[in-house]
């Protein structure tokens, strides 16, 4: 009868993990956002004018509040103040605010209003930013890709916010139990977010054999509307567990400035911070031109728009078949019985052959990289349980870069020899996206779990919030150089299908070889100085 009433929500598994749940879909809705225009940068072009530097400008701004205004550092102290379930909402809101934004300005109302005028003829000079070479705006660029950026600047703070909070709203409720599983899932869901992004915004950019790539928008603004919605269910759950548990909202943590400077001064955290900046510098920022870049290296042959395989419904059937790829792998994960294991990652790799077949039937560029994030949803559980329970983080840490070295020198320098080969560069592209799938789980699975060894556990949320910075710089700057390399490289080149990407993508294998390098001297250090990075989390 005690123990009855001394249970909490968060003691039952389910309540705890209908709370994962919520906030794991906020953040699914939240990286889907995150892309949206990603894979329709070509009609970004044809339809709104915005050539490669606009675009990546726009792309770059979501991180440019966060790290020149210091934001992020800000989201850690409201999180700290505030406590978990007022971030989420604020997060939210801010997220919804800035994408309703974006969408105004990429709709058609905004061709021809007043805004478009005076923002074609305003902020073209930032004082103080354009002096340091880091405006987020320049001379000429298209008024809807400005006021696209001030909506995605606006988002970024939120999103960045919202990956803090929901972290640190994981440790509330799971400390203690499932907490690495919980926050495997979590990125699990937020990879599935970018798949389905991949899919979905040009579906919607086409639809009805129409182009408007505000229609893209609108659906990350709807899952963003539904995203708060889950948060603000999570907040209820949030308020009543407080009271089972008499507690205020936990904070153990709060983020003192005298803090950064014990942070600053480990060496450990620099090295983790720099791999952290470079490698998701070579992910992140590749993401948002990936499409792009496969529709200029893959020879397409054009599907006839009364074909099966342009039809809407072969969409929707390919994206079941890539849930059930995703589920299934994600799902071999917690099976105990050997045999089941085997089925179900049986069933999710026929199910990926399936799906290959059908992006490659479709001749659709953003299908085949949407195969990018599924290997992570499988297998970035499977290499967090290994950190737990055998260790090797640095080990994976050189890996992921090696492998995310040998991916972008392959798109850079082989898949273009397979132009004129239809099936050749195809297989070529899935299996370089696959194995740069694999480094994009070996990396995160070893680095987050990794910073608890390099600090104090009470400046861990500032260790993290310091980190997030550094990495948004990268974030923010990548983009936009890849928008400018590729706009210096291709001079007279107007058909935005037709583009070279030799030179971005030499510039992000560079990255890789930075962060190659950082990872083995981490090596080293973590052997001298006894960090345990090698040592598994549980003994
Ligand atoms: N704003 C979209 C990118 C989120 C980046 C975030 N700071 C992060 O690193 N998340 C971890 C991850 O692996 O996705």
């Amino acid at each position: 009868m005690t123990e009855e009433i001394r249970k909490t929500l968060r003691d039952s598994a389910a309540m705890r993990w209908t709370a994962l749940l919520l906030l794991a879909l906020a953040m699914f809705c939240a990286y889907i956002f995150v892309d949206i225009l990603s894979p329709i940068k070509d009609l970004m072009l044809t339809q709104r004018g915005w050539d490669s530097t606009a675009f990546g400008t726009m792309q770059g701004s979501e991180t440019f509040l966060n790290v020149f205004v210091f934001f992020l550092i800000f989201a850690g102290i409201i999180l700290d103040k505030m406590g978990v379930r007022f971030t989420a909402v604020l997060s939210g809101a801010v997220m919804l605010f800035g994408a309703l934004i974006k969408y105004y300005a990429v709709s058609e109302s905004f061709i021809g209003s007043g805004m478009e005028a005076w923002f074609t003829a305003h902020l073209n000079y930032i004082p103080g930013f354009d002096e340091l070479g880091v405006s987020p705006f320049y001379e000429g660029m298209p008024a809807s890709a400005k006021v696209a950026a001030i909506g995605f600047m606006i988002f970024g703070c939120g999103t960045e916010m919202g990956g803090i909070t929901v972290s640190r709203g994981i440790v509330k409720w799971f400390k203690g139990r499932e907490m690495a599983l919980a926050m495997g899932s979590e990125m699990a869901l937020a990879r599935l977010g970018v798949a389905t992004c991949m899919i979905f915004s040009p579906f919607f950019a086409k639809l009805g054999g129409s182009i408007d790539v505000s229609r893209s928008v609108a659906f990350g603004v709807v899952l963003l509307c539904i995203a708060l919605i889950m948060i603000i269910v999570y907040f209820f759950m949030d308020k009543k567990l407080d009271s089972q548990t008499h507690e205020e909202e936990e904070k153990d943590d709060p983020f003192k400035i005298s803090d950064l400077g014990k942070i600053l001064s480990s060496q450990g955290f620099w090295l983790v911070s720099l791999l952290c900046v470079l490698y998701y510098s070579a992910i992140f920022p590749f993401q948002k031109y990936a499409v792009n870049m496969l529709q200029c290296n893959l020879t397409f042959t054009a599907v006839p728009e009364d074909s099966f395989w342009a039809s809407s419904s072969v969409t929707i059937v390919q994206y079941v078949i890539m849930i059930i790829v995703a589920a299934g792998a994600f799902a071999s994960n917690f099976q105990k019985d050997k045999v089941r294991r085997v089925l179900f990652t049986v069933a999710s790799v026929v199910a990926l052959v399936v799906y290959c077949y059908m992006g490659y039937m479709r001749q659709s560029a953003e299908s085949i990289f949407a195969v990018f994030p599924l290997l992570a949803v499988g297998i970035t559980p499977i290499l967090g349980n290994y950190v737990d329970h055998k260790g090797k983080a640095a080990t994976m840490l050189v890996l992921g870069s090696l492998l995310l070295i040998f991916c972008h020198l392959t798109f850079a320098f082989i898949l273009p020899q397979f132009k004129g080969s239809e099936l050749g560069g195809v297989v070529v592209a899935y299996v370089t996206i696959l194995v740069l799938g694999a480094s994009f789980s070996l990396v995160p699975a070893a680095l987050w779990p990794s910073v608890p060894k390099l600090v104090e556990p009470k400046i861990i949320g500032s260790a993290y919030a310091l980190i997030f910075w550094i990495q948004n710089i990268g974030l923010w700057l990548f983009p936009l150089l890849i928008g400018k390399v590729l706009d210096k490289t291709n001079p007279n080149v107007t058909d935005p299908t037709q583009l070279n990407y030799t030179w971005p993508l030499v510039m992000l294998a560079m990255l890789g070889v930075a962060a190659f390098f950082i990872g083995l001297y981490l090596k080293v250090i973590d052997k001298r100085k006894g960090i345990g990075l090698e040592e598994p989390n549980i003994k």
